[in-house]
């Protein structure tokens, strides 16, 4: 900070606006305090711009296409279907925007300042904020919260910069289904573009250097997700590193080193989907002191504190999972341990996930290869979507919902539902670990029938005996 410049104080600063970043200065202004909310991109983070919003809206879209060609098997006559892309991104702009809009609407608030630009610390309780509109200001406050996020991790092969490499964000602004996608990476963001671009009509090739989809999930539920995807006609290579790319005719080249030798794949177009690097650079935090993990990631404690004391940090930037509702969470914790000086921390909360595959991959608490890593005396209920009755009367039988239990005392310690409406019922297995329930309480359960709901007595019966 220039020494000769006054810096505006404020009682919080919060850099960043996602899902969190939005809660946490709205209460803290509500409760009198003047805090400073700082965005150098668009209002609303990841989560709304080019994230959950925009990815949730276009799988709609990749499912009526997919649902639209299965009508014959249902009875229902439908003509040749066909994919306008610029449509489906005409949609997805508009859910964008009225998002954003509500998002900013929720941020008029008195004491609240948004402060449109980028922030860099200067010293442990100051940053100075490179304005968008030019110019800069010094601001401080005894609590500073980042809220900052992560962005692709570029790819770094051998001729990646000689070919247009696509990333999460570009390539919901095609306007043209490519004709042979290929898509490094087999994570949350491969796997939901992979299919949703093989469903509105592209090859697609996914090729995953791990050896399995999805790496933190039990092997039999990658498998069924790996079926599940060829099914549809996708390719999908694991084990293989992507060594090099070249241009090639219209669209590119890659070399790829799979299990079976050195292969090269002509696609299209390539989608780099291998992971995100944290947004921390910009931020000069030495000059603050607040220390990084060897990823970049800013460490915090389990009150989302930093290593300096009243600098916090909160959602992805910390590291760990990278989740809309573990980012606001986090903002739970902050008001708590801010506003109404509690001790709240991220010490065993329960995480949650859904993957946006179809059928949907629902997953809470341990898998079943962690229970086995950590010795725990366990139980595994696993029962096929094609014997649950509303699966089978609406043609959705793809898949498993699968539960681990403690074999001591009947508690649920997790579970993957890979079915339609996974999420969903991953999240009524949940609630039951969050009331401490039995397996017994759901086996027993009055259950509606015929509910993909009602599938869960049939799950935790089979542990009955
Ligand atoms: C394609 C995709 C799909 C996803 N789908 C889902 C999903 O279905 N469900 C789910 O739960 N999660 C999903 N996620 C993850 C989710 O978007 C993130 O976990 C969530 O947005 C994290 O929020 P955050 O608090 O870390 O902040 P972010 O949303 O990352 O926002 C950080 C903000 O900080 C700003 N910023 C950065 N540096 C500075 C600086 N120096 N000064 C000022 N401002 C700065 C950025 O411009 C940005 O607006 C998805 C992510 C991607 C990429
Ligand atoms: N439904 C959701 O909640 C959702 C959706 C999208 C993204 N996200 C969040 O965004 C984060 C980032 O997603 P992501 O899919 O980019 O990361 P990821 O870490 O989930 O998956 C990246 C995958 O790429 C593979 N990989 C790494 N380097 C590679 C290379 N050179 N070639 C081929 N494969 C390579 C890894 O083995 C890994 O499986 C996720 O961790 C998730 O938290 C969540």
């Amino acid at each position: 900070m220039n020494g000769s410049v006054t810096a505006d104080q404020y009682d919080a600063i919060v850099i960043g606006t996602s899902q969190g970043g939005r809660f946490l200065p709205v209460d803290l202004a509500k409760a009198g305090q003047r805090v400073a909310l700082v965005e150098r991109g668009q209002l609303g983070g990841v989560c709304v711009n080019t994230g959950c919003t925009p990815t949730k809206t276009m799988v709609a879209s990749a499912r009526l296409a997919y649902q639209a060609r299965r009508g014959p098997e249902y009875g229902v006559r439908v003509g040749p279907v066909s994919v306008d892309l610029a449509a489906v991104r005409e949609r997805k702009r508009a859910m964008v925007a009225g998002a954003r809009e509500n998002y900013a609407s929720r941020l008029a608030q008195d004491g609240l300042d948004l402060i449109e630009g980028e922030a860099h610390f200067t010293g442990p309780h100051t940053i100075e904020v490179a304005l968008s509109g030019g110019g800069t200001r010094q601001l401080t406050a005894p609590v500073i919260v980042i809220d900052t996020g992560t962005r692709p991790k570029p790819l770094e092969i051998p001729g990646a910069a000689a070919v247009p490499v696509l990333d999460s964000t570009s390539i919901m602004e095609l306007d043209e289904v490519p004709e042979h996608l290929i898509v490094l990476g087999g994570g949350y963001i491969g796997l939901e573009f992979g299919q949703m671009f093989r469903r509105f009509g592209s090859s697609v090739t996914v090729v995953q250097s791990a050896a399995r989809l999805l790496m933190l999930e039990d092997d039999d539920v990658s498998d069924e997700v790996a079926g599940i995807l060829r099914d549809e006609g996708i390719t999908v290579l694991t084990s293989s590193a992507a060594l090099e790319v070249e241009p090639a005719g219209d669209g590119l080249r890659l070399t790829v080193r799979t299990a079976d030798g050195v292969e090269q794949l002509e696609g299209t177009h390539l989608l780099s989907a291998i992971g995100r690097v944290p947004n921390t650079e910009a931020l000069t935090l030495e000059a603050a002191g607040v220390r990084l993990d060897d990823r970049g990631f800013v460490e915090v404690d389990e009150y989302l504190e930093t290593s300096v004391p009243g600098v916090y940090a909160m959602g992805d930037v910390k590291g760990g999972p990278a989740f809309t509702h573990l980012s606001y969470d986090d903002y739970r914790i902050l008001r708590a341990n801010l506003l109404l000086q509690e001790k709240a921390s991220v010490r065993d909360r329960i995480v949650p996930y859904a993957v946006f595959i179809d059928p949907q991959l629902g997953r809470v608490g341990i898998t079943e290869r962690e229970a086995r890593t950590r010795g725990r005396a366990i139980r595994v209920a696993k029962l096929p979507m094609s014997a649950v009755v509303r699966a089978i009367e609406t043609g959705e039988t793809r898949g498993f919902m699968k539960a681990v239990v403690d074999a001591d005392n009947g508690q649920i310690l997790g579970c993957a539902v890979l079915g339609a409406e996974g999420g969903e019922i991953m999240t009524i297995i949940q609630v039951a670990m969050l009331g401490n329930l039995p397996h017994t309480a759901l086996s027993n359960a009055i259950l509606t029938h015929p509910l993909l709901a009602e599938g869960l007595n049939t799950l935790f019966a089979l542990l009955d005996n």
